[in-house]
């Protein structure tokens, strides 16, 4: 028999409301040893909350949800506290004393999908939504826990099994003169699956960055006024600007959201023959974050003609050209923006082009469901073995290969390998959740 659970759901410290849940067997036990009686289902009754001894530990709102209808599947209840430390620190201890022991981090979204209450892919959906900082990562995240991709895969995973066990009727009565349509038929349902799902990849291939946001990078000579461009993009003096050229030389991040998104602007030391081993791996740790990064503006001082080494940049990889100190100078640069951090000048271009780039790379559309690599590589599994048994010389190989196929999906959504892929997913959640 499962622990009865307690954690406090809200944050900590003081504030007008303390909201304690508990779930678990003894969960009906609990509250009525506190609250007197057990109140009605699913209604908030105003009770006097005691210990063992009797000694009353806060008045406060009370509710209590009998399983299976509960989050977690299990009996379940809320103490809706006054929000102080001592009152939260004393009902739990007088819950610890009545038998409930303080939760781990997710215990009661594990629960609940453990439970069959929601899918592990729902149930990252709600660790997102508690982390979603933009309103595209919000959208996102609500349709994951509101089952969006679980609805899709629990389908995909339906059909499989049907064309599945049609397979295994062709392999079982293969001396049977089974129709010929049959045989055609899986092979067409294996096609259209397979077509589906690919779809979906190709079509959410922006989901994991709406999920982690992005990554843009200032890079350019020293004193091209990447510092200065930081800035002015995020309105704070996030990063030390100085006429001497080398001033930045390690990466200086400031956080921005850009079309709903959420990004971390790099500021990076400027590109050139290092001096010495510290400015070396400054250059070093520039040009890696100008390759990793989503975006990456090359920044060409207007009053100077353009460096080597951001030439080769522009070269390597697509960035968006830049020609800073627009007030003092206008070096000519095919495609390049125009501004100037001391006046302003450009900055809205500027600003609008990054937000363009970023709804390119992830449309906030809100309509992406495959938010997680691990969603993206166990759909590709489903996939890759959906091809395999589409080519299966074997009527035996093309069953083996539907199987794998239909593991896959159940890896997905928390049927097949459970607890290990739980430990990993629960890992992200805060306690109380
Ligand atoms: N006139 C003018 N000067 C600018 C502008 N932006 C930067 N500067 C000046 O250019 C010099 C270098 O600016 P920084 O922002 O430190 O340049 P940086 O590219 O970060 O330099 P390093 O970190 O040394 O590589 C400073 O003296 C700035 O005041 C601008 O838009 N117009
Ligand atoms: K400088
Ligand atoms: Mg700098």
């Amino acid at each position: 028999m499962p622990d009865t659970i307690f954690a406090l759901a809200t944050a900590p410290g003081r504030a007008a409301i303390a909201l304690i849940r508990l779930s678990g067997p003894g969960a009906g036990g609990l509250l009525a040893a506190m609250a007197g009686t057990l109140p009605q289902p699913r209604l908030a009754s105003l009770r006097r909350l005691r210990d063992l001894r009797g000694e009353v530990l806060d008045k406060a709102l009370v509710l209590w949800f009998p399983g299976p209808s509960s989050y977690t599947g299990e009996d379940s209840a809320e103490l809706h506290l006054h929000g102080g430390p001592a009152v939260v620190e004393g009902v739990g201890d007088a819950l610890v004393a009545l038998g409930a022991r303080p939760a781990e981090p997710g215990e009661f979204t594990r629960r609940a999908v453990l439970n069959g209450r929601m899918d592990l892919t729902a149930a990252e959906g709600v660790i997102d939504l508690i982390e979603a900082e933009t309103a595209a990562q919000a959208r996102q995240a609500l349709r994951l826990a509101g089952g969006g991709l679980a609805v899709l895969c629990h389908g995909w995973a339906d059909r499989l099994a049907g064309l599945l066990a049609r397979q295994e009727a062709l392999i079982e009565f293969e001396d049977e003169d089974l129709p010929g349509t049959l045989e055609r038929s899986v092979g067409e349902g294996i096609a259209s699956l397979a077509a589906e799902i690919g779809n979906r990849l190709e079509a959410d291939a922006g989901g994991e960055r709406i999920r982690t946001g992005l990554d843009v990078a200032i890079l350019g000579a020293p004193n091209a006024g990447k510092s200065s461009l930081l800035n002015a993009l995020v309105g704070r003096e996030a990063a030390i600007v100085s006429a001497r050229a080398g001033t930045t030389r390690d990466i200086v991040e400031a956080r921005l959201v850009l079309a709903g998104l959420p990004a971390v602007l790099a500021d990076t030391a400027g590109l050139r023959e290092a001096a010495d081993e510290i400015e070396a791996e400054g250059v070093r740790r520039a040009l890696h974050r100008g390759e990793e990064a989503d975006i990456v503006l090359a920044v060409l001082p207007g009053d100077a003609p353009p460096d080597p080494a951001t030439l080769a940049l522009l070269e390597r990889r697509p960035c968006i050209p830049v020609v800073s100190k627009s007030d003092v100078g206008s070096l000519p640069f095919p495609g390049a923006l125009r501004v100037s951090a001391r006046t302003g000048q450009g900055l809205e271009e500027l600003r609008a082009r990054l937000e363009a780039e970023a709804m390119r790379l992830a449309p906030a559309s809100g309509a992406t469901l495959i938010s997680r690599p691990r969603h993206r590589a166990a759909l590709r599994d489903a996939l890759a073995w959906l091809r395999e048994a589409a080519g299966a010389a074997l009527p035996e190989l093309r069953a083996d290969a539907l199987r794998e196929a239909l593991r896959a999906l159940g890896r997905l959504t928390g049927k097949v390998g459970a607890e290990e892929i739980l430990d990993r997913v629960f890992a992200e959640f805060c306690i109380g959740k």
